[in-house]
């Protein structure tokens, strides 16, 4: 390719004895967007960790504007115009959202201070043009749900110059509306000329937005294709080395009479959140959906016990209402939370212990480390958890690897009930039907689930009852038969 903005040959990458890269190929040009694609665990993070200067290379050459060049560290691939968002979210919580965004590059006026309000005024015409207007710069932005941040992280690429943006999962907490206004803003770089690597586990986006497709298979490039010469069914076969199908699920109806396990009155919080009602039954499948901010995060939190309760009530039949997560754990509930490196893995821990972690707690710490051991097998193998061994350090496991840890952590505490927050984030779509079949398969045995999730095809496919919340408000409850997209769309934007 002689327009080449960036062409990368023969780039290989070993962790220790694993070698996870065998000899990556790969060239994108100004005004591209290439879709990077491969199962968990393929090699995706590594090869762009490698493109951004975030990790050294063991071997190959890159060329930057047809020149062989190193990025020895972020910092050089920044000033060289290579942005990378990553599949975990990098604000710093305890400052604000303009100066996260301005980061290193605050303007000052004429006292030599920070101006303050020339800051405030361009971080609005940023968000703005994120469609994320809602947002104050002046907020914390630990203050944001993780799917506002991932918002700010965008609008943060464009305060910097972009040659080469690198999106990793942009849009796994996004509901589509939202990641539709992301693509308008990918669009409109990709039409200034601004080259885009897209990392993405949801294929109709890669369809809507790509020009061309790139699939790695263990660390090597199996397709590379405009999108136009590529289908679904071929995208899946170069993942995977064979021709898959995606069973169609059906959503289990609930009887009448099924026993309720948790009743919700009226229950709001300080104000984000509420009021919401509903009865969860035995073997109910009860899938939460919204736009961002709607409030879903804070609801599973209130019923778990983690945010206090302003108004109305929680009843169980054993009568115990958890206080905290640690309550929770030991009274039957799970929860798999939004965000796992803040809220999910234990970084230092290994596999077996992250694994373990809840079903120790729940038995009064008392596990020992063959069973833990076991414990992880079991998990590993029903979830195809691609690992070194139950002692590896969760932390050196591809994102959607430490995702289904995550999960089968939740699952081996035996819960009750299981709450899901975005459950299938940065999951590829093999270890996304194994997930929506071990839900189904709970459910099914007698557990009851409650998940919140942006995909609206996941709400429609898994649940047995749909609640909408917009702006906090429950604006749908509703039994999942015959409810289409638009139907839960029309309440999700309805003003409660
Ligand atoms: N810091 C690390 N130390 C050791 N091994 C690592 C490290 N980072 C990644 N790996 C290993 O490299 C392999 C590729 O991981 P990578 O994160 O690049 O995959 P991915 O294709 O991005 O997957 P996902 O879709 O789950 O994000 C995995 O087997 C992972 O365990």
């Amino acid at each position: 390719m002689t327009d080449c903005l960036l062409s990368a040959r023969g780039i290989a990458k070993s962790f220790d004895q694993n070698r996870v890269l065998h000899g990556v190929d790969f060239d994108i040009s100004a005004g591209q967007v290439v879709a990077l694609l491969g199962e968990n665990g393929a090699g995706k993070s590594t090869f762009v960790n490698i493109l951004s200067g975030a990790l050294p290379r063991d071997g190959g050459t890159i060329a930057w504007n047809g020149a062989e060049t190193v990025f020895r560290d972020t910092r050089s691939a920044l000033d060289a115009g290579i942005i990378h968002i990553h599949q975990e979210l990098s604000l710093i919580s305890s400052l604000s959202v303009m100066e996260n965004l301005f980061i290193g590059d605050y303007r000052t006026g004429r006292s030599g201070f920070i101006d303050r309000k020339s800051l405030a005024a361009k971080a609005r015409e940023l968000l703005a043009r994120v469609g994320a207007a809602h947002i104050d710069p002046r907020v914390e932005a630990g203050s944001l749900s993780t799917a506002e941040q991932q918002i700010v992280e965008i609008a943060k690429a464009l305060a910097r110059n972009a040659r080469l943006l690198i999106l990793d999962e942009p849009t796994a907490s996004l509901t589509p509306h939202e990641a539709e206004a992301l693509f308008a803003i990918v669009r409109d770089l990709r039409d200034h000329g601004v080259a885009i690597i897209f990392i993405s586990h949801r294929f109709d986006e890669v369809f809507a937005i790509s020009d061309r497709v790139v699939v790695l298979r263990d660390g090597r490039v199996v397709g590379d294709r405009p999108v136009a010469e590529t289908t679904r069914a071929g995208i899946i076969a170069d993942m995977t080395g064979r021709a898959f199908t995606f069973d169609a699920l059906d959503a289990p109806a609930i009887a009448a009479d099924a026993p309720i396990r948790l009743k919700a009155d009226a229950i709001a919080d300080k104000g984000r959140v509420g009021p919401v009602s509903f009865a969860l039954r035995k073997g109910e499948i009860l899938g939460i959906f919204g736009l961002v901010g709607a409030g879903r995060t804070e609801l599973l939190e209130l019923l778990c016990g983690m945010r206090p309760l302003a108004a109305g009530s929680i009843s169980r039949p054993d009568g115990v209402v958890p206080g905290n997560a640690t309550e929770a754990w030991r009274s039957g509930l799970a929860l798999l939370p939004e965000g796992r490196k803040t809220n999910g893995i234990l970084p230092s821990l290994s596999l077996a212990e992250n694994v373990a972690v809840a079903k120790r707690q729940k038995s009064s710490g008392i596990l020992d480390l063959g069973a833990e051991k076991s414990l992880f097998s079991r998990f590993r193998e029903a979830l195809g958890i691609v690992s070194e061994g139950p002692e590896q350090p969760i932390r050196r496991l591809s994102g959607g690897n430490q995702q289904k840890v995550i999960f089968a952590r939740c699952l081996a505490s035996e819960p009750d009930i299981l709450f899901l927050d975005e459950p299938t984030h940065g999951v590829d779509v093999r270890t996304k039907a194994d997930i929506y079949r071990q839900i189904q398969d709970l459910a099914k045995k007698g557990m009851s689930v409650v998940f919140v999730s942006s995909e609206l095809p996941e709400v429609l496919a898994l649940a047995s009852t749909v609640m909408v919340l917009s702006r906090g408000r429950q604006t749908m409850l509703a039994a999942n038969q015959g409810l289409t997209e638009n139907d839960v769309l029309t309440a999700a934007f309805a003003q409660a």
